[in-house]
């Protein structure tokens, strides 16, 4: 994911600039990060008590900040007892309290922006106006849902004989988070947000790659009047995550992440029947057509596959494009991705940034080699870039890597590679292309490019696929759902339709006459 505002708006922060402060303010925001304890419960920053720990560790440079305890069974027994005691009061305020808090949490994040999107950099290694315009876009998701709050609301149905029903729509409880580490105050807010306004509680456990933003996210809900205890946040690894979803109290489970482990959780959650939220992998297709505004479509290609050093779950990577106009692609695509700036997350003209981490990269690195060997050509990048910076040594900066002569068989064509690794496929017909999409296990995305609207409608219908973009390409308004088919998952993020994964229905009968009973 994610980008929710328009393009121009996008522009426009792209070239925001405080350069004089970023320095400064970095250095402030890693010495606070490195320091303070990371569980948040009750409305306090409180240190985990688990004995084993892990390190966290800067992707731009590659510099360990700190270790981090594994919050164990007693950390997650308490941050869930903090969120059942407050479920109690907080599901009693009305839709509209609990809109208004949202709201003010809105305003105090578009307040903080630089200063989580330092942070968000710190954890994630990704430039720094992309960092902003995440946390921007989060803003005004948690604002959505604080002006959803107040409109939750039942049916009424009139019956015969002076009898009625009405249903009412009611919080599930205590909800369990688990975020992935490419958009980590993203996972936080998207989950929370939709969840509060239905008035649960919530436990989140971030990715243990990027556990410093969710935490800011307590601060600045409790600032904004949150009761203490409804949002806490635990830090862990794996072992955490299967603490938290096994946990009696926990009612459902909302995870972003990858398909084994979504699959894990389901199995985990069927035990205790909970519901359960998955926002998994995917590889989308996009298809460019020769009657496509070619700038455009290239445009589309790099957002597909680019953006975030390619760590988009979202990202259409078999880019199939039609045969005749194939050649002419591949040179403009070129020539655009050349025009990318590799370094510094922290420099405002940077394009990409540092790579998650080593062993993230060597996953990217290996779906290359593999792909080389299974006949495909590195026609642009794939190999490490060395910023000039000394202070960037150990970390990782790979150039966007284009690949032709690729089959459907292959295993980048198959397999999430999650990374900036575009495939290239050339296509005759519609018919042919669209079943080529359509055959993979995943279905979270999709693009096509085309000027023919009738084409562009009947390829739509026939893509088995969750979010489709129509001559374009991760575009992520607020208030547009986002979810999988297939194995990409289950249930919707982002949007009204949310609000029916974090609450349930009660049916209330109402009998205005004698009771009827033949027996
Ligand atoms: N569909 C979406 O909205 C979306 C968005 C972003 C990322 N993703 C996917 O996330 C994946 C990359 O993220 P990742 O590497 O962090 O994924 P991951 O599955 O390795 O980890 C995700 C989270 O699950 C936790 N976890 C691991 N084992 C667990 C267990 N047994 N029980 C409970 N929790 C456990 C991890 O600690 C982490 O917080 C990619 O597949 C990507 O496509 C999907």
């Amino acid at each position: 994911m994610m980008y929710h505002l328009r393009s121009t708006a996008f522009n426009t922060l792209r070239h925001y600039s405080k350069d004089t402060k970023i320095f400064s303010d970095k250095i402030l925001s890693e010495s606070h990060q490195a320091t303070s304890p990371l569980n948040f419960v009750l409305g306090k920053r409180v240190d985990a008590q688990g004995s084993s720990s892990f390190q966290l560790i800067a992707p731009a440079t590659g510099k360990v900040l700190r270790n981090i305890p594994n919050s164990n069974e007693q950390d997650i027994s308490e941050a869930v007892l903090a969120a059942r005691h407050t479920f109690k009061s907080w599901s009693k305020w009305t839709g509209f309290e609990r809109g208004k808090v949202l709201k003010t949490a809105a305003e105090l994040i578009r307040n903080k922006v630089d200063d989580l999107a330092y942070t968000e950099v710190l954890d994630t290694g990704k430039p720094i106006w992309e960092a902003r315009y995440d946390i921007l876009g989060c803003a005004d998701t948690i604002e959505y849902y604080g002006g959803l709050a107040g409109g939750i609301k039942g049916d009424f149905m009139q019956l015969s004989g002076g009898s009625f029903a009405y249903t009412v729509r009611e919080p599930l409880g205590v909800v369990g988070g688990i975020g992935a580490w490419n958009f980590p105050f993203q996972m936080a807010a998207w989950k929370s947000a939709p969840a509060l306004a239905c008035g649960n509680t919530m436990v989140f456990k971030p990715s243990q790659v990027t556990p410093l933003t969710a935490v800011m996210l307590g601060e600045i809900y409790q600032r904004a009047g949150l009761p203490g205890g409804c949002y806490n946040v635990v830090q862990g690894e794996g072992e955490t995550g299967q603490i938290l979803c096994s946990h009696s109290d926990i009612d459902k489970v909302t995870f972003t992440g990858s398909v084994p482990t979504g699959s894990r959780i389901m199995e985990t959650c069927a035990k205790g029947i909970k519901h359960v939220t998955l926002e998994l992998g995917g590889k989308s297709p996009l298809i460019i057509f020769s009657d496509a505004d070619l700038d455009n479509a290239v445009k589309g290609a790099i957002l597909a596959n680019f953006s975030n050093q390619g760590q988009v779950c979202s990202n259409g990577t078999r880019v199939f494009v039609e045969e005749s106009i194939a050649e002419d692609f591949l040179a403009k695509l070129i020539e655009r991705v050349d025009n990318m700036k590799i370094g510094d997350p922290y420099h405002e003209d940077t394009t990409v940034g540092a790579t998650i981490s080593s062993q993230q990269a060597q996953i990217v690195e290996g779906y290359i080699d593999n792909a080389k060997k299974e006949g495909a050509t590195v026609v642009y990048g794939g190999e490490r870039v060395t910023p000039s910076d000394p202070n960037l040594a150990g970390g990782i900066y790979l150039r966007p890597c284009i690949l032709v002569n690729c089959t459907d068989d292959m295993t980048v064509v198959r397999k999430e590679v999650f990374g900036p690794v575009l495939s290239l496929l050339t296509f005759k017909s519609e018919e042919e292309v669209v079943a080529r999409a359509n055959d993979t296990e995943f279905g979270l995305a999709g693009g096509v490019f085309t000027r023919d609207l009738q084409r562009a409608h009947r390829v739509v219908a026939a893509m088995e696929a969750g979010s489709i973009y129509v001559n374009n390409y991760n575009v992520y308004p607020v208030g547009v759902p986002f979810g999988g088919y297939k194995k990409s998952g289950i249930g919707r993020e982002n949007g009204e339709d949310s609000l029916n994964y974090y609450s349930q229905i009660k049916s209330v009968y109402f009998e205005g006459g004698d009771v009827e009973c033949p027996y």
